[in-house]
């Protein structure tokens, strides 16, 4: 399922690996993402998520591979003006206002975008006027989310940015991210929340331990786990043998203490599975996205 994109592809990451220590935080990442896709970068805590995000902007350099941007280096591409990007924890700048601050950032890239037009796009106008220090942490995403998108970037990298949001915070954010992506802008953004890659994004790549383990539009990561999960809990024992052969089963996973069936026919399997002994917390869901993500990310049994 890995996409490729043969034409000046906006990101490229060939084989980019980046240790810490022991640590494989990025183990051979390869990804390739095209002009105008809405790319969501879906992992755990501790994914890779954020390591591979400043591989990408040049804040960081891979111990081994390459990543590529418009096929410069992140840092010629990130000061020619053609990212924005947003990341966890921007502090806020003291005592200058809204405007003043967007106007500053603008002034440092060769094409902005009006100032209006930002604060605009970013929900800010009724704030302009307002100090930065005293905002509310859903305003003051807006200001970062304005801040990265002034230079009128063609590519758009955001690291988890709704963390901390409300609902309603969140869902005005990613109504200013729609309207900034109608104009053909390229996104990345990284994230937690299931839901969000499934909304706010056309392909959605997830990521453990450091590599692409799914890469796929929204329908096709859910084909890939088929129809449904079935899952029970093993109580401290090893998973029982020849799981993989039951009918319908299609992969067989453990995650803390529970096995999860990826399965085609979830009566016959859950039929067979009863024949095997008692089950204890047995769970069938339909296949969405959080399946998938669970499915894909989890441990394989040894
Ligand atoms: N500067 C660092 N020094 C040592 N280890 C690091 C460093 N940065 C990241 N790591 C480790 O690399 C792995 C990947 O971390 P990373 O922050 O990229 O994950 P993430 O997917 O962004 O996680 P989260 O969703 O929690 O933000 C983790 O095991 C983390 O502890």
């Amino acid at each position: 399922m890995t996409k490729t994109h043969d034409a000046a592809p906006v990101v490229a990451f060939a084989g980019a690996v980046r240790t810490f220590g022991d640590v494989r935080a990025v183990a051979g990442l390869d990804l390739t993402i095209g002009r105008g896709e809405r790319v969501a970068l879906l992992g755990r805590n501790g994914a890779g998520k954020s390591t591979s995000i400043s591989l990408l902007l040049g804040l960081d350099e891979p111990t081994a591979g390459q990543v590529r941007l418009f096929r410069e280096t992140p840092q010629r591409a990130v000061r020619a003006g053609r990212v924005g990007a947003m990341l966890q924890d921007s502090k806020p700048v003291p005592r200058v206002t809204v405007r003043e601050l967007v106007t500053f950032v603008a002034s440092s890239y060769p094409k902005p975008m009006p100032v209006d037009e930002a604060l605009a796009l970013a929900g800010l106008t009724d704030l302009a006027g307002r100090r930065v220090d005293r905002l509310s942490g859903g305003q003051a995403q807006r200001v970062n989310f304005a801040v990265a998108l002034v230079g009128d970037p063609d590519l758009l990298v955001l690291d988890e940015p709704t963390a901390a949001l409300d609902v309603a915070a969140r869902r005005s954010f990613w109504e200013s991210m729609h309207a900034f992506t109608q104009r053909g802008k390229t996104v990345l953004f990284s994230t937690h929340y299931l839901e969000e890659a499934d909304q706010n994004a056309d392909r959605v790549v997830v990521i453990d331990r450091g590599r692409v383990v799914a890469d796929g539009s929204n329908t096709e990561i859910k084909q890939a786990v088929g129809a449904s999960l079935v899952s029970f809990d093993l109580q401290g024992r090893p998973a029982p043998a020849g799981l993989e052969s039951l009918p319908g089963v299609l992969s067989v996973a453990v995650r803390d203490g529970r096995v999860l069936l990826r399965t085609a026919d979830s009566d016959a399997t859950v039929h067979a599975l009863a024949l095997l002994g008692p089950v204890r917390g047995l769970e069938v869901t339909s296949a969405g996205l959080e399946d998938a993500f669970l499915t894909l990310t989890a441990t394989p049994p040894s």
